[in-house]
């Protein structure tokens, strides 16, 4: 359960009193989630989310998180929606940490995924994509090269602990990825927006089969857009035992290409995006594992699952492994 922050009841009382939504008939932390405190609060008008800013959100950001799910709602993107104080005010503090009420989604987030949400999940993050192109604020990734350089860092000391060896494979590959990624030393860069950058399934719903809506903006950021397709075929297309599943990576990525055709460049990077992707949660899930607080509430995930996903993106030969052949992608810059 995620609730690094209690709140009181006379706190929420009070924080409640600035809204016109109701009376508070219960409210209870939420047994899923790693980043922030999250309650489901029912009031006498219908659920909401209240969630309490942690560790990795910067509060400066936070306009910037909820402007975007604004501005996603407008375009048609199906996602939770900042409740206002009768002041107009969404953003405000409880128990000394920045707080907001979202508004309820219906749904649920899939606990065994099928292909078909994988198909469905391709076509949502195409659609995202093109939703965010004409959002005016920009927020540079803080967990691409150079947050990964401070969390292999952070993470040197403790990192063998959890594995003999891990703190060596990890400057290992910071290095190899300093020496490869797009945009950087002069390399040529892949086309950038806004990204979710987060999209697991736990912030994926689903209603009676269909994609019902999109959660958890809070590591939104503006990057390479293909590097958002790679942190989801690292969440959604392994298998419990570890196995690519290519079925899986296929429908996603050719269900993406058919909203937002990728270039050839984008295609080509993939593996090497995904061996980025595994890192930065190998990276995050590694120094939670070190630092969670003892008495919070919340259940750790594990680092080593990223591990063996960075172990197979280093070791694919070519795209065959991710279930692509040639002219199974729109491709944008196709003659
Ligand atoms: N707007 C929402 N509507 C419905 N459920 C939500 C909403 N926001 C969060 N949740 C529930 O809370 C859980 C944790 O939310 P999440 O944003 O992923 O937390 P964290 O930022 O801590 O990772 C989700 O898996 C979901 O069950
Ligand atoms: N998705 C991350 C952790 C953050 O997940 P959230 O959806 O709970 O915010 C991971 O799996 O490491």
């Amino acid at each position: 359960m995620a609730v690094y922050t209690e709140v009181t009841d006379e706190e929420l009382r009070a924080f409640i009193a600035d809204y016109a939504i109701g009376d508070v008939i219960s409210c209870k932390g939420i047994a899923e989630g790693v980043e922030n405190s999250n309650y489901l609060m029912v009031t006498t008008e219908g659920p909401y989310i209240l969630t309490l800013y942690e560790k990795r959100v910067n509060p400066a950001d936070l306009p910037f998180f909820l402007g975007l799910m604004r501005h996603l709602a407008a375009r048609g993107i199906v996602c939770p929606q900042p409740v206002p104080g009768r002041d107009g005010v969404a953003l405000r503090v409880l128990a000394g940490r920045p707080a907001v009420i979202v508004t309820f989604l219906t749904g649920m987030w899939p606990r065994r995924i099928l292909p078909e949400h994988c198909a469905a999940l391709g076509t949502a993050l195409a659609q995202l994509h093109l939703a965010g192109a004409d959002y005016a604020v920009a927020r540079p990734n803080s967990l691409s090269l150079d947050g990964w350089r401070g969390l292999v860092a952070a993470t040197r000391e403790g990192a063998d602990g959890v594995k003999p060896g891990l703190a060596a494979v990890l400057a290992d590959e910071l290095a190899a990825l300093s020496a490869l990624w797009p945009g950087h030393g002069g390399r040529p860069g892949l086309p950038q927006g806004i990204i979710h950058a987060d999209l697991f399934p736990d912030n994926v719903f689903f209603r009676d089969g269909a994609l019902s809506g999109l959660i958890d903006f809070y590591f939104a950021c503006t990057d390479m857009l293909a590097y958002d397709l790679a942190i989801c075929l690292n969440a959604w297309c392994f298998e419990a035992d570890g196995a690519f599943n290519v079925t899986k990576s296929r429908l996603l990525l050719a269900n993406y290409a058919r909203v937002r055709p990728l270039s050839a460049a984008e295609v080509a990077a993939l593996p090497l995006l995904a061996r980025g992707s595994a890192l930065r949660f190998l990276l995050t899930r590694l120094y939670d594992w070190l630092n969670t607080p003892a008495g919070a509430l919340v259940k750790r995930k594990d680092p080593l699952e990223y591990l063996h996903k960075l172990r197979f993106h280093q070791q694919a030969r070519g795209l065959a492994d991710y279930g692509l052949a040639p002219g199974d992608l729109a491709l944008a810059d196709a003659p």
